[in-house]
């Protein structure tokens, strides 16, 4: 077992993965797996930011981190950011190898899923495929949930496919809706769950711990016991 210059230990057989992640807002899923990366649970890097929005939480962050920060899509005024072909570009030239989609609001242009492929995980506030799709996303997903009277909720982590939120599922925790929840209590329920299996599923990708069913259903190996998947 060897030790980079800042004495983190490095598993050996697998290289550090390079990673890629995009934010719209806070950032929060973000901050948890960079945290996940200094203490060694993930053994990967943040390589690069990819913000919708220049000054959002996310990018703030990464900003003070040292952390690279592309902005995509294009701003409406053409000021900044990247069209999708140059943010292909952009990610070879960091040799991003794996793309994790963390609050992130526009959609992923074909031209980098099939650059990418089955290498771009999403997270998303609901149960999937109950209460996904477009027009589906942040406190607009738990309000409807609350709506329906769903009495589980819970964040799930998908590959992207061209389609909001129709990508393989991968990883769901599950939370229960309580008769008194407003849509903010819900949120938090369900934000502490995704902090946690987006550490855990990020650990897997740079682990090579994520296999593919004949049936084309991702799994994730235990790394307690390699004979059992979830
Ligand atoms: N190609 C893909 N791109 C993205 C996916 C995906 O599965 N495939 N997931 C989304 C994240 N997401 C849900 O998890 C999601 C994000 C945004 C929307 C949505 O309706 N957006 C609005 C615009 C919102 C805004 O600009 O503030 C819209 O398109 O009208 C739905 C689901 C990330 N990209
Ligand atoms: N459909 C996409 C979507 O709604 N994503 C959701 O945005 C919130 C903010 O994430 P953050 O705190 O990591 O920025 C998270 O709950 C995430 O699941």
């Amino acid at each position: 077992m060897g030790s980079d210059d800042d004495g983190v230990e490095l598993k050996q057989g697998v290289g550090r993965k390079k990673l890629a992640v995009f934010v719209s807002g806070g950032g929060s899923n973000f901050r948890c797996i960079y945290d996940a990366i200094l203490d060694g649970r993930v053994n990967g890097d943040i390589v690069v930011l990819v913000a919708s929005k220049p000054d959002c939480g996310g990018a703030n962050y990464a900003r003070d981190k040292g952390i690279p920060i592309i902005v995509y899509p294009e701003t409406k005024d053409g000021s900044e950011g990247l069209s999708p072909h140059n943010l292909v570009i952009a990610l070879r030239k960091y040799k991003v190898d794996h793309i994790l989609l963390a609050g992130y609001l526009k959609l992923i242009p074909a031209e980098l899923i099939r650059a990418y492929p089955r290498s771009i995980l999403n997270i998303h506030p609901s149960l999937l495929p109950s209460f996904g799709g477009k027009g589906y996303y942040g406190m607009k997903v738990h309000r409807a949930v609350i709506t329906s009277g769903a009495r589980y909720s819970g964040p799930t982590i998908h590959f992207v496919d061209e389609h909001y939120d129709t990508g393989r599922i991968l990883a769901q925790r599950v939370v229960p809706v309580l008769p008194t929840d407003t849509a903010d209590k819900l949120a938090a329920r369900v934000l502490q769950e995704e902090h946690q299996v987006y550490v855990e599923v990020a650990a897997a990708l740079c682990d090579e711990r994520i296999i593919w069913r004949e049936d084309g259903v991702p799994l994730i190996r235990s790394k307690e016991d390699p004979n059992n998947y979830s």
